[in-house]
């Protein structure tokens, strides 16, 4: 079998959750080699401290952002939180190739950006002309990206269920509700309070309820195939598990659309797709273990009793499509690998 040669990958924020998922996957990947990894509070700390299961997958000390060498670097992955992204961002080398894993270029407004994160964008330019790495989704325009904004993981699930059936009309622009429900994993690993044991491991809550800051970002991607403006309705909730997503949406059917009409423009979609499963009418609902350690996202498309309604199910992995899968998804795109290269072996840890 012919080498590819190998790329040098740089992990920011390699200490966090996404981080360590990113090097996780990188290790495995035939034609990447790891060549930095930074961390701020746990600067200093060789990786297999923080994370012992990944023991020999990166031979050094994660070093903080401003020690690390980043001259031979030709992509780098920023698991930083949004803020801290952009600023660390620009002091890349102009050769370096990046895909950002926070929130941070996902909008092509500056100033939405500034009214939903409360901080100044620090280069609407760029932000104006990032691709948005929902993958299956932007392929063409991957390809010669210099900068990738990967999609948040609530944004992922909703997109890949809305967008087919948004762009083949079979749905209305009004009266989209999506229910969400998450990993506790979603917060990441900083310490917060509602993140501790016996805040979130058993009830389960909502929170930022009409004000989450991913209902933007969907309508953003979904005004796109509308070919209009719209607002949608969007829930998010903690759930008492480390990984996995899953997002419930309520739609109404288009004039003369049925449930088979929604469920045909998504299998159309997504047909050829090796990370996107729609399953057959009538089929089990999915659920996050069966897709739990994977790039997939599972689909399924449902009659609603109520006349005239349609509901989607989605199911991913919050730390894989969700995001670190997605971003190296999107980098063998955009250096012309298999768009399944490091990723394909991966089946569901069930239960
Ligand atoms: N968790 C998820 O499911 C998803 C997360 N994302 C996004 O990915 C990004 C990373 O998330 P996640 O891995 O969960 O977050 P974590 O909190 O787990 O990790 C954050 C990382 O950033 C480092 N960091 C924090 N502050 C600074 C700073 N001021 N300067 C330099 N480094 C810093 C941390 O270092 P240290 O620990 O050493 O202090 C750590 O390595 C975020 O933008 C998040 O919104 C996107 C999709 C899904
Ligand atoms: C459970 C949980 O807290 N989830 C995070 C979303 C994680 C994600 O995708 O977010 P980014 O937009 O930050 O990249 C949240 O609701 O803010």
């Amino acid at each position: 079998m012919g080498k590819t040669a190998q790329l040098n990958a740089a992990v920011l924020g390699a200490s966090g959750y996404t981080g360590a998922e990113m090097l996780r996957l990188l290790a495995m990947h035939p034609d990447m080699t790891i060549t930095a990894a930074t961390a701020n509070s746990l600067a200093g700390r060789r990786l297999e401290s923080v994370f012992p299961h990944l023991n020999g997958v990166f031979d050094g000390e994660m070093v903080r952002l401003e020690d690390a060498n980043f001259s031979n670097v030709d992509i780098a992955f920023s698991c930083l939180p949004h803020g801290t992204s952009q600023d660390a961002i620009a002091e890349l080398p102009s050769n370096c190739r990046v895909v950002d894993l926070s929130a941070d270029y996902r909008f092509r407004d500056a100033d939405l950006y500034a009214s939903v994160y409360g901080r100044e964008h620090l280069n609407a330019e760029a932000t104006r002309s990032a691709i948005y790495g929902l993958t299956e989704f932007a392929r063409l325009s991957l390809k010669d990206a210099e900068l990738v904004a990967c999609p948040g993981c609530y944004p992922t699930a909703t997109l890949l269920c809305l967008l087919p059936v948004a762009a083949a009309g079979v749905i209305s622009k009004q009266n989209i509700i999506i229910d969400a429900k998450s990993g506790v994993s979603g917060a990441g690993r900083g310490l917060k309070e509602g993140n501790l044991f016996c805040e979130a491991a058993e009830g389960l809550h909502s929170y930022a309820v009409g004000t989450h800051r991913h209902a933007p970002e969907i309508e953003q991607e979904l005004a796109t195939r509308f070919d209009a403006d719209l607002t949608v309705t969007f829930t998010p909730h903690l759930v008492p598990m480390t990984r996995g997503e899953l997002v419930t949406i309520y739609a109404e059917l288009s004039a003369g659309e049925t449930v088979e009409t929604v469920h045909a423009a998504l299998s159309e979609q997504f047909k050829d797709e090796p990370f996107v499963r729609v399953r057959p009418l009538g089929d089990l609902p999915p659920d996050t273990r069966h897709v739990r350690g994977t790039n997939r996202c599972d689909i399924a498309v449902f009659k609603d009793r109520a006349e005239g309604r349609v509901i989607i199910i989605g199911a991913i992995d919050n730390l894989i499509k969700g995001s670190s899968g997605q971003a190296l998804q999107n980098a063998n795109v955009m250096f012309g690998l298999d768009e399944t290269k490091g990723l394909d072996f991966l089946t569901p840890l069930f239960p």
